[in-house]
């Protein structure tokens, strides 16, 4: 199996259950639920993506032909000063059109813990250590269970009623990020105040200016 890859870099996750963990991230190009073409935004199912996850022109990225280059290519981005606590989280696009089992095996022989930021419409491998879901209206949801429920707020046809009772350690209201922002946090924060399941997600990674 090879895997095409759009970028590779250290940064804190900053989302979610994990936020504020140093991480390496591997962004894998393409995914299901948009081409990634501003010119097609308007007509995919997932329309609000703030990703480039085209091509592999990004930092680190290439197509690897590979588990064990690729897991070593991630490796080599944790310049930690050791390997404990080493993560490594596979983002893209959509992560789960490619990780697979092999893959999983080479970063564990490596010594990371590894996460999936997943739009759940693929079922995932078995041995993943974190798995965030992140449910995308008018897109089939079947990974319906993991860490972390990460749901972008507001999505008209899917309110979080709908996916409150799956099989999730965490329930996370994520603003969505665009010209609505301010309002969408505004109306997340009442959200979750009404509904204490739910906590309130925020990208603090673009609030410091890190990737
Ligand atoms: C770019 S996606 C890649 C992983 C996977 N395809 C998914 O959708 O979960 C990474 C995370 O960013 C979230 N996201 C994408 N666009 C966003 C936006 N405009 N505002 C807030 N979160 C967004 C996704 O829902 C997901 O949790
Ligand atoms: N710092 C940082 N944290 C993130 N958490 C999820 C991200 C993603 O794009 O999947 C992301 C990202 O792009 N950067
Ligand atoms: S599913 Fe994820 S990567 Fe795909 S378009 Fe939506 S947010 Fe972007
Ligand atoms: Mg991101």
């Amino acid at each position: 199996m090879s895997y095409t890859v759009k970028e590779i870099f250290l940064t804190l996750q900053g989302e979610g259950g994990q936020a504020g963990r140093a991480a390496v991230f591997c962004r894998f190009a393409g995914c299901n639920l948009w081409s990634g073409r501003e010119e097609d935004r308007d007509g995919a199912i997932c329309r609000f993506c703030d990703t480039d996850f085209i091509g592999t022109d990004g930092p680190g990225g290439g197509r690897f032909a590979s588990a064990d280059a690729l897991a070593d290519a991630v490796a080599a981005a944790w310049t930690a000063t050791s390997r404990d606590e080493a993560f490594v989280v596979f983002t893209g696009g959509e992560p789960l059109l490619q990780l697979d089992s092999a893959l999983i095996a080479a970063m564990h022989e490596r010594g990371f813990s590894i996460a999936v930021e997943t739009n759940g419409t693929v079922r995932a491998p078995d041995g993943i250590d974190w798995i965030c879901v992140s449910p995308k209206a008018g897109a089939p949801l079947v990974q319906t269970s993991g860490q972390e429920l990460k749901l972008v707020f507001p999505q008209d046809d899917l309110m979080p009623e709908q996916v409150a009772g799956l099989d999730f350690r965490q329930y996370w209201l994520q603003p969505m990020d665009g010209p609505a922002r301010v309002a969408n946090t505004a109306r997340a924060v009442e959200y979750c105040m009404a509904h204490p399941r739910w906590r309130l997600s925020l990208q603090t990674h673009k609030l410091i200016g890190i990737p």
